[in-house]
């Protein structure tokens, strides 16, 4: 209601015809939305200034939007036309100021800082997480892995409404990055194959657990685990240049990101077998009439096209729209934690197979041109 509290005159000089004329222009001109609060303060004065104190019938009970006009300009009593006039002109000064100093900002000022892997950005009450590795092809290593953890943990808390992850450059991601297999000294495999399922675990948890509505725009390719989370997100938007490929068997390894249980639900289990357990390349078309994706775009107007439509979802009420999304997940919470422990422990396991070990070392053979 502050907005609507008497405003005081600034100028000892009081405002012109001209002046109002001016202010009225203005209104329209302003970048931010002012609130119905303001607006009918506004409506309020130019109907005192221009015909004097309220003198129409109130509008019916349902009428709400003409009783609420009514309700703003009757309010001002017997306020003289020329002390409303100049409160109209003082109140869009303020309102033009404001407007100003909130323009946007440049993409650089809203990077958030402190990732080195990802391109963290909030605006327009959307939270994006960009992975940032375009070189190699967005594949992740393990501070990818943390850093996506600690981009999801803040986007929960902070005051966005909707939370986007996206990758930068032609893939959306390769997957889990086979050099995270290197290095590793020997005799600390399976210490190192512990830690790696625990830190699948609680990355994998945190998507499960994650409260706010979560979209995936998947600007290109998608492979292995950036796949396989998607049965996790409440929304996937795919360019027509994106595909889908989870080659597992042909790694050694299995499925993760909870798909053994969110894909044969999502698109059957014959669908489901083909993707997971003998590693069918979905194109993007081929993945939505599947379920696994929303809805594709022409690679051409994809970022346009989808960042309009999810603009337009952020201003959506943003509780509601959270409380929506918490009680969809909460009746599955428990039994993905279970999907995700049990794929994990097979996992762990996988990794120290010769099958596993050896498809690592022929991806790093042909990557060395052996
Ligand atoms: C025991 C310890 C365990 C620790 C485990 C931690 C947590 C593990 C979680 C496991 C979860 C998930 C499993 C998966 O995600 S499986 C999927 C793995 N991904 C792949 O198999 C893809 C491998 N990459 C490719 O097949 C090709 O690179 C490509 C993506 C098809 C692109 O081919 P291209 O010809 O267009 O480009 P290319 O020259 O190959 O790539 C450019 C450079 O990027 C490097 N690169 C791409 N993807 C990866 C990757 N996944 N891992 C490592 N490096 C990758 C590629 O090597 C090139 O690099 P460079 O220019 O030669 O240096």
């Amino acid at each position: 209601m502050q907005a609507l509290s008497l405003h005081m005159s600034k100028t000892a000089m009081g405002a012109s015809q001209k002046d109002f004329e001016s202010a009225m222009n203005q209104v329209k001109l302003l970048k931010k939305d002012p609130g119905n609060e303001v607006k009918l303060k506004l409506y309020a004065l130019y109907k005192q200034t221009t015909e004097g104190p309220c003198n129409t019938p109130r509008p019916g009970v349902f009428d709400l939007i003409n009783k609420a006009k009514w309700d703003a300009w009757n309010a001002l009593g017997n306020l003289p036309k020329e002390t409303a006039r100049q409160n109209y002109v003082d109140l869009v000064s303020d309102l033009s100021s404001s407007d100003s100093s909130s323009q946007v900002k440049p993409e650089a000022d809203r990077k958030q800082p402190g990732y080195e892997t990802l391109v963290v950005t909030s605006e327009d009450s959307i939270t994006k997480i960009m992975m940032n590795r375009p070189a190699k092809k967005n594949a992740l290593t393990i501070q990818m892995y943390r850093e996506i953890m600690l981009a999801l943990e803040a986007a929960s808390k902070d005051d966005s409404t909707i939370i986007v992850l996206t990758g930068n450059g032609d893939y959306y991601s390769s997957g889990n990055d086979l050099m995270n297999f290197m290095n590793i000294p020997p005799g600390e495999m399976e210490k190192e194959a512990k830690n790696g399922a625990i830190l699948l675990r609680d990355f994998v948890g945190c998507f499960i657990d994650f409260p706010k509505p979560l979209v995936a725009v998947i600007n290109g390719p998608a492979i292995g685990i950036s796949v396989t989370i998607l049965g996790l997100f409440d929304l996937v938007y795919a360019s027509d240049r994106a595909t889908f490929h989870t080659p597992f068997t042909h790694l050694g390894q299995s499925p993760e990101g909870c798909s053994s249980y969110t894909f044969p639900k999502i698109m059957g289990q014959a669908k489901a077998a083909e993707m997971l357990m003998f590693g069918k390349k979905l194109t993007a078309r081929e993945a939505c009439a599947q379920g696994l994706v929303t809805e594709v775009f022409p690679d051409s107007t994809f970022q346009k096209e989808v960042w309009t439509r999810l603009k337009a979802y952020s201003k959506l009420p943003r509780n509601t729209l959270h409380i929506s999304k918490q009680s969809i997940r909460n009746l599955e919470k428990e039994k993905l934690h279970a999907v995700n422990a049990e794929e994990n422990s097979v996992l762990q396991e996988r990794w120290l197979s010769d099958e596993c070990i050896n498809a690592v070392m022929s991806f790093l053979s042909r990557k060395a041109k052996l």
